[in-house]
């Protein structure tokens, strides 16, 4: 496999540790109250990576699969600077767009055309860069009158549209899609599939999570399955797809027994 130059991803050793409060509420009054009486806040830790190593080649699509749990999210936000690792690194070469955080930076009080606007600038792009792309983006995500209606009106699937819209759209080097087709309709789905098809045509870089196997064969150049946070194979999509579907069949004890 490339490393260096050709990659556009490089993964190494990464490790990423969550630290959730087992306190029920964090209100003020409570912090207080601990604080007076010295308690210790209590936490849990969740390992959601536990050492996962890969690199993804410049124009190439890599899918990840894997059980619920898995952490693949986890990874996707860590790859797109959301989550910082706990341990380990990871290096990006060139501008990242992902769904994931374009959906979670929209401000479903404000209308669609507004977030596409701040959507845009905070990928880095100038205000006239952004009015010049908005009618592109809009025609994609094709939401007619919806565009100008306020976020909190709009259906998941309308949601993920304009979010799949925006982030295709900015014409990133590495695209991130984190199973956000799954809200759109058939009809989307397609139109959605061609674009991500068309995009690596473009010499577009592409990181895939997906729960539908044959969106990720079909994508993909080389898939990686993740299972409780570890890298348990990775390779030609078919192979590591019917590997995870036989996993599935038989559960955890065999892969266990077989893979270390
Ligand atoms: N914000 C969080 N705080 C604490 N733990 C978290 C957080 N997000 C995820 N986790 C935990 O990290 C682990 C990995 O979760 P992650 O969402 O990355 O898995 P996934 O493979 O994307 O799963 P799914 O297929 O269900 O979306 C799980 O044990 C999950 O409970």
């Amino acid at each position: 496999m490339t490393r260096g130059e050709d990659s556009a991803v490089i993964v190494d050793d990464l490790h990423i540790t969550y630290k959730v409060s087992l306190e029920r509420k964090t209100s003020l009054k409570n912090a207080l109250v601990r604080r007076t009486r010295k308690q210790e806040v209590r936490y849990r830790e969740v390992n959601a990576l536990k050492g996962v190593s890969f690199e993804v080649p410049q124009g190439r699509c890599t899918g990840f699969i894997g059980a619920n749990g898995a952490g693949k999210s986890t990874l996707m936000r860590a790859v797109a600077g959301i989550l910082p690792p706990t341990g380990g690194q990871i290096e990006v070469n060139g501008k990242v767009s992902t769904l994931l955080a374009l959906g979670v930076g929209f401000n479903s009080a404000l209308t669609g055309r507004e977030n596409v606007i701040l959507g845009g600038m905070a990928a880095g792009l100038s205000r006239g860069e952004v009015h010049d792309k908005f009618q592109e983006i809009a025609d994609f995500a094709d939401l007619g009158d919806f565009i100008d209606m306020p976020m909190r009106t709009y259906s998941s699937g309308m949601f993920s549209r304009l979010a799949f819209s925006v982030a295709v759209n900015m014409h990133p080097d590495i695209l991130i899609i984190d199973e956000a087709l799954s809200a759109g309709d058939a009809k989307f789905k397609e139109k959605a599939n061609q674009k991500m098809s068309e995009l690596m045509g473009t010499a577009g870089t592409m990181l895939l999570v997906s729960h539908a196997l044959a969106t990720i064969q079909e994508l993909s150049d080389e898939v990686i399955w993740l299972h409780k946070g570890r890298l348990i194979h990775r390779g030609d999509p078919k192979e590591t797809c019917e590997r995870y579907l036989d996993f599935l069949k038989v559960g955890d004890e065999a892969i266990v027994m077989e893979d270390f």
